[in-house]
């Protein structure tokens, strides 16, 4: 591994992420040093890290390079790869701006789950095309302790479980992945989330984050959750005609889902740069010698 390597720390609704420039894809980076780098005591700590790279640099991303110059190379704070992170589109288009490859405006990323348009408004929110949800059919349940509860199966790019709960009280302390059947339904697991109502067309989310545990925040999380919603109210924007606009607080903000009638769905929400370093060279020794 390189001896100078450069890092930024920013969040999205306290979703928050260890950010590593790369341009050219050269910067070794495997499980073991993501874990290490967002360790929260021994790290820098987040829940999930972005290498920026630049499309053209990495092979899995060689094909997306004529629409999207950059590709978020997402990693969970685990060091696993998962498909998607809708607060980690919106810190990496915060992260391109602030260091000039893009301006305002429109910008594409690349990610493994394809193409994602970002809008990086004046005022500092960020706006993402997620794409459309996948509700594969099947009955699902999601446990802590002795309560269960039916859950909906939505997979925005990476899977999802949406339980719709009393009180966010009951989803424990959510210490480890809260078992979720059957497994078949999810072969390379599950992010978790609970669901409480707030008012029409207005839910409050916790998440349990497959490869980072329980998190402030979840942004594909809350645009599952805003479709499983949606379908319990028996609004499908295809059926109704009606663009569905949910407002999902999570437990470090808030942010707000529309899926339009084509089944597109934007989410919109802060997203911050809030500091920037350099790994020390006999760290990062220990970590990767
Ligand atoms: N926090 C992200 C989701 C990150 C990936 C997830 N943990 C998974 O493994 O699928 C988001 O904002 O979407």
């Amino acid at each position: 591994m390189s001896t100078r390597i450069a890092f930024l720390k920013g969040h999205g609704t306290e979703n928050d992420f260890v950010i590593v420039p790369d341009p050219e894809n050269a910067i070794d980076l495997p499980p073991a040093a993501v874990a290490a780098f967002c360790d929260r005591r021994a790290g820098i700590g987040g829940d999930g890290l972005l290498h920026v790279v630049r499309s053209a640099a990495h092979p899995e991303a060689k094909e997306m390079a004529a629409e999207a110059e950059w590709f978020m190379d997402y990693r969970n704070g685990d060091g696993s790869i998962a498909e998607m992170c809708g607060n980690g589109v919106r810190v990496f288009a915060r992260y391109l701006q602030r260091a000039g490859h893009v301006t305002e405006g429109d910008i594409a990323v690349a990610t493994r789950g394809g193409v994602k348009r970002a809008h990086i408004a004046k005022e500092g929110d960020v706006t993402v095309g997620m794409g459309k949800a996948l509700l594969p059919e099947g009955d699902v349940t999601v446990s802590v302790g002795e309560r269960s509860w039916p859950a909906r199966n939505v997979n925005m790019g990476n899977p999802h479980a949406v339980a719709f709960v009393d009180d966010l009280g009951h989803a424990g302390d959510l210490l480890a992945p809260p078992p979720v059947g059957p497994a078949s339904a999810y072969p390379d697991g599950v992010n978790v989330e609970f669901v409480v109502d707030r008012g029409p067309q207005h839910v409050a989310l916790r998440v349990h984050e497959r490869g980072a545990g329980e998190t402030r925040s979840c942004g594909t999380g809350a645009c599952a959750v805003a479709v499983a919603t949606a379908r319990r109210d028996g609004a499908d924007p295809a059926v109704t005609g009606t663009p569905a606009t949910y407002t999902v607080d999570v437990p470090g903000g808030r942010l707000v889902i529309t899926e339009q009638i084509d089944g597109e769905i934007e989410m919109t929400g802060p997203a911050m740069i809030v500091a920037e370093g350099e790994i020390d060279a006999q760290w990062l020794e220990t970590v990767n010698p």
